[in-house]
């Protein structure tokens, strides 16, 4: 419940005038319903008794029934303004929910972003802020509603017919309505929970199978999957039955407790009135006050209903939140400055090993160098390259760039002043100029198509019908080796200092890894290049050679 009111709070603080508006509007929209039904009962039943009284005639039937038109018009109108508020700012706080949210899975530390699932922060992102939306408008201002209607029924029943009979309305009410949607919210909460989670998987199982049907289809498992995405399908819709059939028990529940309450008020307005005590009229007030307060709990009960969803998504949603809002340092970004790399004194262990990758590692590139690190598979090339990149951090001892500690030096001017190439890399963009891009938004075509034509492309995007031809996603359609040569081609344009690469030529041919490599040198003849290589053609191109153990 905790996190339901920080998430409350998140959205009240972003909109606060127009929620307090809507819930103004939520409070005048219910006590016109009581009121209408209120001032109807009274009215038919003091028309009724003047009629057997024989002073028909002299009964004003103008200003009451001028009443119940102004309370139905006035409810209808209210109605609308709430709505309109209470939806649109809930929704417009939804929206800078989901922005920091974004802004925290971004400032996540790499190792946990490294861990996360596209297709789980996905969901995240879209259906547990969709969730949130419940707190404000099914649960909080419903809620705080229907509390200030039940203090006012007491004041005014009080006031117009017998407090005895107000205290049995508001009581009576008060008491069956706080049952039905306690139980509701206990019973709702784990078919409401098992229906979100069978949501999610779902939606995660979809898009795996959408994203690796080739391997699946090659592995004999396409129609296996296909099955698992129905079987999630089945499982929500199982629990969202279970989740309605809870919410139209409660709805049962709920006519009971307003029955009881209407036949107790008049039970006891009728005595009231036959002891002489109040008119009939103001005895049938209560009444049909209480039959009229059976609308305020409407909307909590399916907020209720939903309560397992809110719940959980409340948790995760605040787990991703950023908790302080300070802007990402704006350095100016120095490119082209060759820079020099130290190491000293490196202890690193991954998560969950048990000896360290590096220890008492060093290492010095002086600036300009083209320095290649060789070594058996999972002697920690790659590791070095993350480490120099602060991806992740050493246990112990410090990552030097150019007389600056890495660990203290500004995100805008570390990513300035080096890139890195990873072994595996996505291809974003619809075009080869799309994909350069964003290295660099004010890319021209001169300049993609000299670096293109460095990394041995040009032919393959004139074939391909040139820079703007479409692409595939992540570069399908492309050979691997023409895919890493884009790849190549993005880095290169950041023109960093320092250019770490993994395996730059792997998968091409030795001319060709030649070749790219000595353009690689002709568009960043300044840089200082660390290489992870297990091939002859990038250990001949470097310098200087780093065996790893
Ligand atoms: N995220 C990780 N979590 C746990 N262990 C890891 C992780 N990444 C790498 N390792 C382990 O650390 C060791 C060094 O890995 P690294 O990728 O640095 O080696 P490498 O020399 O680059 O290997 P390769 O030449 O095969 O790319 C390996 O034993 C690997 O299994």
């Amino acid at each position: 419940m905790k996190n339901v009111l920080y998430i409350l709070r998140l959205i009240w603080r972003a909109q606060p005038k127009a929620l307090m508006r809507g819930t103004t509007l939520a409070v005048l929209v219910l006590a016109a319903g009581v009121g209408l039904l209120g001032l109807s009962g009274w009215f038919i039943t003091a028309a009724g008794a003047a009629g057997l009284a024989g002073v028909g005639i002299a009964f004003n039937v103008f200003q009451p029934s001028a009443g119940v038109r102004l309370l139905a018009l006035g409810r209808t109108a209210a109605r609308y303004g709430e709505r309109l508020l209470t939806h649109d700012a809930t929704l417009k706080s939804l929206t800078d929910i989901r922005v920091n949210l974004l802004r925290g899975v971004l400032g996540l530390p790499f190792t946990r972003l490294g861990k996360l699932r596209g297709a789980e922060t996905l969901n995240r992102l879209i259906a547990d802020v969709d969730a949130l939306d419940g707190i404000a408008l099914r649960l909080f201002i419903p809620a705080v509603s229907a509390v200030l209607i039940y203090a006012g029924a007491f004041a005014l029943l009080s006031w117009l017919s017998a407090p005895v009979l107000a205290a049995w309305v508001v009581l009576s009410f008060t008491l069956g309505v706080a049952a039905a949607l306690w139980w509701t919210s206990r019973r709702a909460l784990a078919p409401s929970r098992r229906a979100e989670k069978a949501l999610q998987a779902f939606r995660i199982r979809l898009i795996d199978m959408l994203r690796a049907r080739d391997d699946l289809l090659v592995y004999g498992h396409l129609t296996d999957q296909g099955a698992s995405v129905a079987e999630a399908e089945a499982r929500l819709r199982a629990n969202l039955d279970d989740t309605d059939h809870v919410e139209r028990r409660a709805g049962v529940a709920l006519s009971a407790t307003a029955t009881i309450s209407a036949g107790g008020a008049l039970w006891l307005g009728g005595s009231l009135a036959h002891q002489g005590a109040i008119a009939p009229a103001a005895a049938a007030l209560g009444f049909f006050a209480a039959m009229g307060m059976s609308e305020t709990v409407v909307p909590v009960r399916r907020g209720l209903a939903e309560l397992g969803r809110i719940l959980d998504a409340a948790r995760n949603v605040r787990r991703l939140l950023p908790e302080d809002k300070a802007p990402h340092p704006k350095r100016p970004a120095r490119r082209d400055e060759a820079v020099a790399l130290r190491m000293e004194n490196i202890c690193f262990r991954h998560a969950g090993a048990l000896r360290p990758v590096l220890e008492g590692f060093a290492l010095s590139v002086e600036p300009g160098e083209t320095v290649a690190l060789t070594g058996p598979s999972g002697s920690g090339k790659s590791t070095v390259l993350a480490l120099a990149a602060r991806l992740i951090r050493p246990e112990s001892g410090r990552v030097v760039l150019s007389g600056t500690d890495l660990a203290t030096l500004p995100a805008a001017q570390l990513r300035a002043a080096l890139t890195y190439l990873p072994q595996r890399s996505t291809l974003l963009g619809n075009s080869f100029f799309d994909v350069l891009t964003l290295a660099d938004p004010a890319l021209t075509e001169e300049r993609a198509s000299d670096v293109l034509e460095a990394m041995a492309l040009a032919s393959v995007v004139a074939a391909r019908g040139g820079l703007h031809a479409p692409l595939r996603e992540n570069g399908a359609g492309l050979s691997g080796g023409e895919q890493r040569r884009l790849v190549l081609a993005r880095a290169v344009l950041r023109r960093p200092g320092l250019l770490l690469l993994d395996e730059p030529t792997e998968g091409l041919d030795r001319a060709t890894a030649d070749t790219v490599l000595a353009g690689l040198r002709r568009i960043l003849p300044e840089a200082t290049i660390l290489t992870a290589s297990h091939r002859r053609a990038e250990r001949d191109w470097a310098e200087r050679i780093i065996q790893m153990h």
